[in-house]
């Protein structure tokens, strides 16, 4: 299970938690302009905009999970089982594969006006990167300062639904998730009145009473209401500490501990990091399942008109901050 955020205080932020039971070697990965970005059926890019993410680097090429670019558009894959499906290539289609689509949209598109454009002409086709890593079944969300949508490449073809809630989990489609929202119209930050029945008096024993009934789930469908509320209630003072913070608090509303959904023999799906992006000023914040102090990578600390990725191994340790 996966979670994917945005939020605009001052600043815009764009995050999301990689919920799942192995890593894949992922570390902060910043592509600068002029490393050449080779593509299986498209020509390659020897020029583009400057990317910081979270990747796997294979064979020099950086598998993008999620990334933000120097202009502040951002992007994030997760899982989408038995949903996705990427078809043979079309001509005269942009034939993309999934593990190309974020450098594809991130390395041309300051926008999501811009990113619209090219999804009117892409196939998602379906080419592996290797025997040892096939494609995932993914679906995106993709956001800018001012708007947001999801990408769902389905049987049916692609569909680019506007996402006015700024959030993304797993299953079922999107259309659903922002639909079943309808279910919990009656949650509620206030303290609630007294609906139940003419005559009965209840009693608010306890603050919080309006959120009775928020769903507490790991599934997707449960993670998706209860980051949508918290993230359209959630009140944070727009300075960079308050923002990041509270990015990282609501993200910790569907956080995973490990033990609670076991896949296998000593097999659980847990929260692997979360990342938080200032996408106005190009910082990649990230707190790790091992450790849980928020770690910080600028991407115009590095190189930026340079031709070499820049890569930084995830610190997984605990750093306890001793006041004694
Ligand atoms: C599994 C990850 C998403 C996490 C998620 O959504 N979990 C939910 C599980 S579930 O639905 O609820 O069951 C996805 C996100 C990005 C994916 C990676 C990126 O796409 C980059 C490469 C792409 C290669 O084709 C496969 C390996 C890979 C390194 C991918 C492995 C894996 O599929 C990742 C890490």
């Amino acid at each position: 299970m996966c979670t994917a955020l945005e939020l605009t205080t001052k600043d815009h932020y764009f995050g999301r938690n990689l919920d799942l039971e192995l890593s894949y070697g992922e570390r902060v990965v910043v592509t600068p302009r002029n490393f050449p970005i080779t593509y299986r059926e498209m020509p390659t890019q020897s020029s583009h905009y400057a990317i910081i993410g979270m990747a796997t680097v294979a064979d020099g090429y950086p598998l993008y999970y999620d990334g933000t670019n120097e202009k502040g558009l951002s992007m994030a894959g997760l899982n989408f089982p038995g949903n996705a499906v990427y078809f043979p290539h079309a001509e005269g289609k942009d034939n993309v594969t999934p593990f190309e689509f974020v450098p594809w949209i991130l390395g041309q598109c300051a926008t999501v006006a811009e990113a619209r454009t090219l999804l009117d002409r892409i196939n998602l086709v379906d080419i592996n990167f290797s025997e040892q890593l096939p494609l995932s079944p993914l679906h995106w969300m993709i956001s800018d300062a001012t708007e947001t949508i999801v990408v769902e490449s389905m049987a049916d073809g692609l569909h680019v639904h506007d996402n006015p809630v700024g959030v993304m989990t797993n299953n079922p489609p999107f259309d659903y998730q922002l639909w079943n929202l309808n279910n919990y119209m009656s949650l509620t930050k206030e303290q609630p009145e007294t609906r139940f029945a003419d005559g009965f008096e209840a009693d608010r024993y306890s603050r919080g009473m309006g959120s009775i009934g928020l769903p507490g789930g790991l599934d997707s469908a449960s993670r998706f209401v209860k980051v949508a509320f918290t993230r359209m209630n959630s009140v944070c003072a727009d300075d960079e500490m308050s923002s990041v913070a509270q990015f990282f608090h609501i993200l910790g509303s569907v956080y995973q501990q490990t033990g609670l959904c076991k896949l296998g023999e000593n097999s659980y799906e847990y929260t692997i990091y979360t990342s938080c992006v200032n996408t106005t000023k190009g910082i990649y914040y990230y707190r790790t399942y091992g450790n849980s102090q928020i770690n910080a990578i600028d991407m115009h600390h590095e190189d930026l008109d340079g031709s070499a990725l820049s890569e930084f191994p995830l610190a997984d340790k605990e750093n306890i901050n001793w006041q004694n």
